[in-house]
């Protein structure tokens, strides 16, 4: 019978193997010794053979020993400490120079005559500003007011389109309704017609994709087809917009160009209706309001070129809502995101909020911003939810490009005080208008709406007063009123209140609205935005502390 194999192979050698191997290591180590014997290194250290036992003052002396070694320590303790120091203060000494030489080299660029911010903080003042926008106003031929299509009353600035009416040299007004692919088609329709009862107006959507011109090149060389793609497939009506003022521009046999001004509140898509028609990424747009601080001049055809102005400040006296939406990210209102949430969710219906947002029902803005920031995970020390920043974040989507919303146009529109029949034939005289409603349904055609599922709707709208010039004493003074305002109104409104029963009444474009706030101060309800009080009763953790026994517990 065969035997098994055994499963592990025998150690066994041959003794001849054996010694060769054990030779081989005496050698090796023979060696080793030989080469420290050379540095000096001497193999074993001498054992401590201690204190004897008979000695005589063995405990002195091993006390005597142990203090040694603890002044040793100490010694090396405060030599490490010292090191510590010294290298601490030599790298204090070198942020310190770096720091000095950062800031000699920030202040002789800020020196220079080119540097933007030449003048210290004058350069981007509130007065700096509204005279760019004077500026666009008085050089352009044709001034076109882009609408977010979201809210268009809400962007439509009557003390501009007064400027404009009353400026000389037969200026032109246009109206642009930017962003229709965030609304449903029927509203944009229904925005378009109410709108040109006034002024020519044009449907658009902007390209929100578009790169510079160095990358699109890149982009050109490495793949083929890649600039069709950049060049804003996605924006619609511009070449509507573009014919229209090349027509315009042709009539006029001027041997210039035609000059146009894009004006408009922060964040309407000025400069990205600016690159949608040049095809290029020719100004600065982006997510963040008035990003556009000074005029910036685009040939975006061989007669047309277009001025990209900085926004249109709205004027304190707006109420909070408005200014919510429209005005320019500042200081001193930074903190204000939480007041700017509560009034914009006083114009919205609940549900739609709840449903765009998905959270749970609830009683007020803090609730809601909380339930907010739960969901986002904006959560600070201690797990209480930063209702801050959801609001920062709540805000940021309603003036952004991702929420759906939509205003209703009034129900009996008349035209605004500024604005008389005669002005409105003389501002429709010059264009070709049949050909503006053709690139019109064109456009509505062609673009991707919004359902009415997943949007919100906001129920009452005003336009927004602008400041076109301002001495910057009156606007920090009409700055501290309004601040006074809004806390005096804010303390007499109720927290949060259904779309079902508006506050304020629908307005005509123009005329002052009359707001109806609630009567009885009595019923008003004043919330305060603080952080929730959260009680950790620590007594009984304390006390099953205080009960464990570590000598019988523990085992
Ligand atoms: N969905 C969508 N977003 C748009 C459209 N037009 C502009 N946007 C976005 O809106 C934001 C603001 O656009 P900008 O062109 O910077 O607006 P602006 O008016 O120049 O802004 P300021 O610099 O404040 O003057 C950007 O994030 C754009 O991508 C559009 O038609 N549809």
């Amino acid at each position: 019978m065969k035997r098994p194999k055994l499963k592990k192979a025998s150690k066994r050698l041959s003794c001849s193997k054996r010694y060769k191997i054990q030779k081989k290591v005496r050698e090796h180590n023979r060696k080793l010794r030989k080469e420290a014997k050379k540095k000096g290194i001497t193999k074993r250290v001498k054992k401590d053979p201690g204190v004897p036992s008979t000695a005589p003052f063995k405990e002195e002396v091993l006390r005597e020993a142990e203090q040694r070694k603890l002044k040793l320590e100490e010694l090396k303790q405060k030599k490490k400490l010292e090191k510590q120091q010294e290298r601490a203060q030599k790298r204090k000494r070198e942020s310190t120079s770096s720091d000095s030489n950062t800031k000699a080299k920030k202040a002789k660029k800020e020196r220079s005559p080119n540097h933007p911010k030449s003048t210290g903080s004058e350069k981007y003042s509130r007065k700096f500003l509204c005279d760019e926008l004077n500026k666009v106003i008085s050089a352009s031929d044709v001034i076109v007011e882009v609408l977010d299509a979201r809210d268009p009353l809400g962007c439509r600035c009557p003390e501009l389109e007064e400027a404009v009416l009353k400026s000389e040299g037969n200026k032109k007004l246009l109206l642009v309704l930017n962003k229709i692919d965030l609304v449903q088609k029927s509203i944009v329709e229904k925005w378009l017609r109410y709108l040109q009862r006034e002024f020519p107006a044009i449907a658009f959507k902007s390209s929100v994709y578009l790169q510079d011109k160095t990358v699109q090149e890149k982009k050109k060389r490495a793949v083929e087809g890649a600039v069709e793609q950049s060049k804003g497939v996605d924006a619609f009506g511009s070449s509507c917009l573009l014919q229209f003022l090349q027509d315009y521009a042709e009539a006029q046999e001027s041997e210039n160009a035609l000059k146009v001004g894009i004006v408009g509140f922060p964040n309407v898509g000025k400069s990205s209706l600016i690159n949608s028609l040049k095809g290029i990424r020719a100004c600065h747009a982006g997510v963040q309001q008035g990003l556009t601080k000074c005029t910036q001049e685009v040939h975006v055809a061989k007669n047309v070129k277009m001025f990209d102005s900085p926004s249109i400040m709205a004027a304190p006296s707006n109420p909070a809502f408005t200014l919510a939406l429209r005005s320019l990210p500042t200081p001193e209102k930074g903190g204000n995101a939480l007041d700017a949430a509560r009034a914009l969710l006083k114009l919205c219906d609940k549900q739609q909020i709840m449903l765009q947002y998905t959270v749970p029902d609830f009683r007020n803005s803090l609730e809601f911003l909380t339930h907010l920031a739960k969901k986002r995970g904006f959560i600070q020390k201690g797990g209480i939810p930063n209702t801050e920043q959801a609001a920062e974040v709540f805000l940021s989507n309603w003036t952004g490009t991702k929420l759906s919303y939509h205003s209703k146009p009034p129900d009996n529109p008349s035209l605004p005080s500024y604005l008389s029949d005669e002005a409105v034939t003389e501002m429709k005289k010059g264009w070709d208008l049949s050909k503006l409603q053709q690139g019109n349904a064109e456009t509505i055609k062609s673009v991707k709406f919004r359902n009415s599922s997943s949007t919100v709707v906001l129920s009452s709208t005003r336009p927004t007063s602008g400041l076109l010039s301002v001495s910057e004493g009156l606007v920090t003074k009409e700055l501290m009123d309004e601040e006074e305002c809004q806390e005096e109104a804010f303390d007499n409104e109720p927290d949060f209140v259904h779309a079902e029963q508006p506050q304020q009444e629908q307005t005509q474009n123009g005329k002052e609205p009359q707001e109806t706030r609630p009567s009885s101060a009595g019923n008003s309800t004043k919330v305060t935005f603080q952080p929730m009080p959260i009680t950790i009763d620590l007594s009984s953790a304390q006390r099953e502390d205080d009960a464990y026994d570590f000598n019988t517990d523990f085992k």
